[in-house]
């Protein structure tokens, strides 16, 4: 039995190391839902991790394998989805989020991501002699984009996974009622 009942689909978005994956996971736990996370749908569907696609096919290409799982995702129901920091960019992507369920905004401060994703070398974008300021420029080109389609913001610094996730579930909560 889930601990809260929470109807439709929920939709996080955000920039990389903002915790989508991390919270996701908790979330669709408690909530009943089955969780997703369209990065590794792109990397179960291939069976290569994401940095390969980078290198061989390029960013454009692996921005079109995205659109399609986000298309196929978005035609569930009852789900949980992380979506990769990127998918927002695409404008069909941010139709079908919109349309299909409840966008949740992770919003991360700079110091946290850098803090959180410098020992991984999974986030190609990242992979730069100045992190700093390829996520300052990420930030300033998609934070409007995930404001544009969210209907909940959260704040996520100095904030632990599990006080973050009890913030998130009373706001949906509170949307419902
Ligand atoms: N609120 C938090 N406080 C502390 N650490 C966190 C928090 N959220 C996530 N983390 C940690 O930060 C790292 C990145 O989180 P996660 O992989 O969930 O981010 P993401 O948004 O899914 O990134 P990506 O877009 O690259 O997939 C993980 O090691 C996770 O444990
Ligand atoms: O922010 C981005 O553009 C990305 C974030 C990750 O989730 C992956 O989708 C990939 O590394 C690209
Ligand atoms: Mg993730």
């Amino acid at each position: 039995m889930p601990a809260m009942e929470l109807a439709g689909n929920f939709f996080l978005v955000g920039l990389m190391g903002a915790g989508k994956t991390t919270v996701g996971r908790t979330l669709a736990r408690h909530t009943g839902k089955t969780f997703y996370d369209s990065d590794h749908e792109i990397e179960r569907k291939t069976g290569v991790k994401i940095t390969t696609i980078f290198d061989i096919e390029g960013e454009s290409r692996f921005r079109e394998r995205e659109k399609q799982i986000i298309a196929e995702l978005c035609q569930l129901q009852n789900i949980v989805l992380a979506t990769g920091g990127g998918a927002i960019l695409a404008v069909e992507n941010r139709q079908a989020l919109k349309a299909n369920g409840t966008v949740i905004y992770l919003r991360a401060q700079i110091d946290d991501i850098l803090a959180r994703t410098k020992h991984d070398k999974s986030r190609p974008l990242l992979q730069t002699a100045n992190p700093r300021e390829k996520l300052a420029q990420l930030y300033q080109q998609r934070d409007p984009l995930y404001m544009e389609i969210a209907d909940l913001v959260i704040d996520t610094s100095s904030q632990n996974v599990n006080s973050l996730v009890q913030r998130l579930e009373q706001r949906l909560l509170n949307q419902q009622t």
